[in-house]
């Protein structure tokens, strides 16, 4: 299945502190293709006691990795970064393999993670700090900015690059070092970025990946050992509760990239071919499994029949398929459970009274695909409209006012991304300032780029990653008072 040009990047062991190693026990797990059910590898499963070794490992390398200067960790960094572009297609190999997205996906992705660290290889040169007009005449105030500590990192499985890229990068440029624990479906990609960033000259220590199937016990070492100073994590809101709660012991600076249920609207002044195009970028990159896809779909009325049969005959022309085929459009849900969801989602909204347009029918590609669907008559009553479906649905919901819309929009705990399409200059500041969301795209359904501060409100998390603002995540502030001047 996979043909690297470097099979060093092929990697099934854990890497701790310079070195590649296999859990204490000798026990592994099998990553599987969700595409036809193959095992990829076996791979090294990792308990907490080895967790702990890699956080005492990075603990060790932190004072000098800090006091290096910031030129010499981005010098360190460009080096990944070209690593990793160079490698683009190989590592483009082991994501589809392990989580089954289209080929020409897992290339974006690889270099919209690798984006990350060229940003913060920059970024990590700019950390400012304040000189306070003193309060007293002896008295003379700085602020400087200093690099948080060992940081612990927990990722999901639907960027199994960019994830860990976009939180680590800020946090390496700033001078952390850390302990990454990829998700169970997919921990290949993240074993291939520490083959590359020992290539890259990080010095051992610094930059350490455990891979494991327990996460529970994984997470729970992250969270509760105190040399851990900072978790960030991505995925859903319930395992962020659990991670909060666990770091609460050890009063842990956390980032949350949490769940989403964006909405997207579409006014009736809207260019209708470009909200088309935008909804389906949004809600089927990924075959719908990103934390910000287009969840909930608001038609105003004037427009609703026109924008369903448009969105309708461009879903019917995706393909489905494999995704090492460069033709394929969806690839795979990422397991059973994921592919259930999305028919129990269907099968509650059929039942309330929506009605499918278009697919809405199990796929013959193979066990966990799903054919991309439209669904019409949508109500709030509905799954689809509660909860984040994560796969290839489209549930158009009618609207008659803007007022009705925004208030639709606004109505969920969540609160990462949201959509609208209009051409109005009034209506897009009202709207765009109504929408209770962290990033909000105005006529775009992509949104997503190292250079914009990503993150949600609402119990869609906590911090932002990205931009100037996400090297902030991995510093602490501390002021000098000198007296007798
Ligand atoms: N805001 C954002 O940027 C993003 C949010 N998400 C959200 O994540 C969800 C889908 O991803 P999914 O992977 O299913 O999310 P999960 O929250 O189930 O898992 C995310 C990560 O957390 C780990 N994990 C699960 N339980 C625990 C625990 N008790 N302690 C420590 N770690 C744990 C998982 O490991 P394992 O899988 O091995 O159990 C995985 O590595 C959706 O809600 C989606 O919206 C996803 C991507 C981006
Ligand atoms: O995991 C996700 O859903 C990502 O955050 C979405 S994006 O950054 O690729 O848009």
């Amino acid at each position: 299945m996979l043909n690297l040009k470097n099979e060093a990047l092929f990697a099934t062991k854990s890497y701790i502190d310079g070195e590649w190693v296999g859990a204490d026990n000798g026990a592994t797990f099998d990553v599987v293709n969700p595409a036809n059910g193959e095992t990829v590898a076996s791979i090294a499963d990792l308990g907490r006691a080895e967790v702990a070794r890699a956080i005492d490992a990075a603990d060790a390398a932190q004072a000098n990795w800090a006091a290096k200067l910031a030129s010499e960790r981005s010098a360190i960094m460009m080096k990944w970064y070209a690593l990793i572009m160079e490698a683009q297609e190989d590592l483009a190999q082991i994501i589809t393999a392990e989580m089954g997205k289209p080929i020409k996906e897992a290339r974006g992705e690889v270099a919209y993670g690798a984006s990350f660290i060229q940003w913060f290889a920059e970024e990590g040169k700019r950390i400012y700090g304040d000189t306070i007009p003193q309060h007293q005449p002896d008295k003379r105030i700085v602020v400087i900015k200093q690099p948080i500590g060992v940081v612990g990192s927990i990722t999901p499985w639907n960027f199994p690059l960019a994830m860990i890229t976009r939180k680590l990068a800020p946090g390496l440029a700033a001078g952390c070092t850390c302990v990454a624990r990829p998700a169970e479906l997919t921990p290949m990609t993240a074993l291939a970025l520490a083959e590359l960033a020992e290539k890259a000259g990080f010095p051992k220590g610094v930059f350490n990946v455990v891979s494991g199937s327990n996460s529970s016990e994984m997470g729970k070492e992250l969270c509760e050992n105190d040399k851990v100073r900072k978790i960030t994590f991505t995925g859903s809101t319930r395992v962020g509760r659990i991670l909060m709660e666990q770091c609460s012991g050890t009063i842990k600076k956390m980032s949350l990239e949490l769940g989403g249920n964006a909405p997207f609207l579409v006014f009736d002044d809207a260019d209708l071919d470009a909200a088309v195009e935008g909804c389906i970028i949004s809600k089927f990159r990924n075959a719908g499994q990103t934390c910000v896809c287009a969840n909930r779909i608001y038609v105003q009325a004037g427009v609703y029949d026109a924008f369903a049969e448009k969105l309708a005959a461009k879903v019917a022309e995706f393909k489905v398929g494999n995704g090492f085929d460069e033709s394929t459009d969806i690839g795979p849900l990422i397991s059973k459970a994921g592919k259930e969801k999305v028919q129990d989602h269907l099968d509650d909204a059929k039942a309330k009274g929506a009605t499918i347009i278009q697919g809405g029918t199990d796929s013959d590609v193979g066990e966990l695909f799903f054919t991309p669907t439209v669904v019409t008559g949508v109500t709030s009553d509905m799954k689809v409209t509660q909860e984040e479906t994560f796969g290839p649905v489209a549930p158009l919901f009618k609207f008659e006012t803007e007022e009705e819309g925004v208030a639709a929009a606004n109505d969920t705990i969540f609160g990462l991304a949201a959509y609208y399409y209009t051409r109005d200059i009034g209506r897009s500041w009202r709207v765009g300032e109504a929408l209770e969301y962290g990033i909000v795209g105005l006529n775009t359904g992509l949104i997503s780029t190292e250079v914009a501060p990503f993150g949600g409100v609402k119990q869609s998390g906590l911090g932002r990653e990205g931009s100037k603002y996400g090297i902030e995540e991995y510093l602490e502030i501390k002021y000098l008072c000198m007296g007798g001047i």
